[in-house]
């Protein structure tokens, strides 16, 4: 029998989160498969808080912004609109919510999880016919039930191979409540490629706006990403220093990380002139106002871009579309600088560190004016397993 993984996450996490969410699910899915057949259902994208844009944003599908046959080489995922179909109108088995304990985490670290009353408001509900239905409409389940849970993915393992061996489908609409594990986490970050369509948007701003191409930056890439295994020192990266900052809320949330924009351009303005580069891309959530302020900072001789999608880029792909090409792009040149504790600009490290960039021109990190020696991102080591 097939069986069937579906997740989801909070719906007020942001984008870069959840792909994290994914590796997580991904990862558990893996080992299942070593003993069970299980497919992973990928959420549809809906509505992020961040997604600003006019544009209908709703029930984007996955192959919209990644290679859906780079997830499928690491684990079986199928698109939420394709496994409706499979369900054919059949309600799924269990929907298990997962929630912290209430009690907090007892200052020892176990795994564990208990069945236990739910904590908050969740949007399942129980109809006359029997079923537990939520906001969307194609998906019931027969169970419904709120587990505390301290673990990892793997623990879950055992869970859903003895706990719910009859169950042909189970969802976890909170996965962001289960832990990373040491299992493989670079194998799945490897196998989530952005969509072709996005990275031939990315590549053509950066060929016709900064010089760059994978030839001359050293960032060709193996069409499967299982061959591919690169050395710290084998990307160089096109001529031009790219920035990620991260305003809007992060203004309130972490303003003792963020510098002021007259801040980080004389930062940008050092390490031009230390790496002789003329060009800075800076992606970024500021105003265009905000970002004026930026620009009349930098030194006159410099070139200031910034990607910004025409309307049928982001009628196609969204703002999660833009968010991406902003990465490649990022990604690929000579050196980056991005925001502290944004998980956009994790992404953009891993994705250095992927192409095979020298770990001092990735792991950088603005800082908050007054303190230019401000602790800088950790440095994870691309780990390949065989
Ligand atoms: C404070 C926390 O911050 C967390 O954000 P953080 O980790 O930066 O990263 P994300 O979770 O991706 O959320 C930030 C979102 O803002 C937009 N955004 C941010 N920077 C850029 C950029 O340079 N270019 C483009 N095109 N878009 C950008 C984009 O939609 C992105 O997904 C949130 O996930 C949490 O919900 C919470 O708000």
């Amino acid at each position: 029998m097939n069986r069937f993984l579906l997740y989801d996450v909070n719906p007020g996490e942001g984008f870069n989160l959840r792909r994290d969410v994914y590796l997580r699910m991904a990862n558990l899915v893996k080992m299942l498969n070593k003993v069970q057949l299980w497919t992973l259902v990928l959420p549809a994208w809906n509505h992020l808080y961040h997604w600003r844009s006019d544009v209908n944003q709703t029930n984007i599908p996955w192959y919209t912004f990644f290679d859906i046959g780079s997830l499928n080489k690491h684990v079986p995922v199928i698109e939420f609109h394709d496994f409706v179909k499979v369900m054919d109108g059949r309600p799924i088995d269990d929907v298990i919510y997962f929630q912290h304990y209430k009690e907090g985490w007892g200052g020892k670290w176990v795994e564990k999880m208990d069945d236990r009353e739910c904590n908050d408001n969740h949007p399942f509900y129980q109809l006359e016919d029997g079923l537990w239905h939520w906001y969307m409409p194609n998906i019931t389940s027969v169970r419904f039930k709120c587990v505390s849970i301290q673990a990892e993915y793997s623990f879950l393992k055992d869970y859903l191979i003895h706990n719910l061996s009859n169950s042909w489908a189970v969802m976890f609409p909170r996965g962001e409540q289960v832990m990373h594990g040491e299992y493989s986490e670079w194998t799945a970050r490897r196998s989530v490629r952005f969509s072709k369509d996005l990275v031939s948007i990315g590549d053509k701003f950066r060929s016709t706006m900064l010089d760059s191409d994978d030839f001359r930056d050293q960032t060709v890439m193996e069409d499967n990403w299982k061959k591919m295994k690169r050395k710290h020192g084998d990307a160089l990266g096109g001529p031009y220093l790219a920035a990620h900052l991260r305003r809007r809320d992060f203004l309130y949330g972490h303003q003792d990380k963020l510098p002021s924009m007259k801040a980080a351009a004389q930062r940008i303005n050092e390490i031009l002139d230390d790496l002789h580069l003329k060009k800075v891309f800076v992606a970024t959530d500021a105003s265009g106002e905000e970002l004026e302020g930026l620009k009349i900072n930098i030194k006159p001789s410099v070139e200031v871009y910034r990607y910004q999608g025409d309307k049928n880029v982001l009628r196609k792909y969204g703002d999660g579309g833009v968010a991406i090409i902003d990465q490649w792009i990022c990604a690929h040149a000579r050196y980056f600088i991005g925001t502290t504790s944004s998980t956009f600009s994790f992404r953009i490290h891993e994705e250095r560190e992927i192409l095979g960039f020298r770990q001092e021109t990735t792991y950088n990190a603005f800082c908050v004016d007054g303190n230019s020696a401000c602790e800088q991102p950790s440095k994870w080591k691309i780990i390949y397993k065989k």
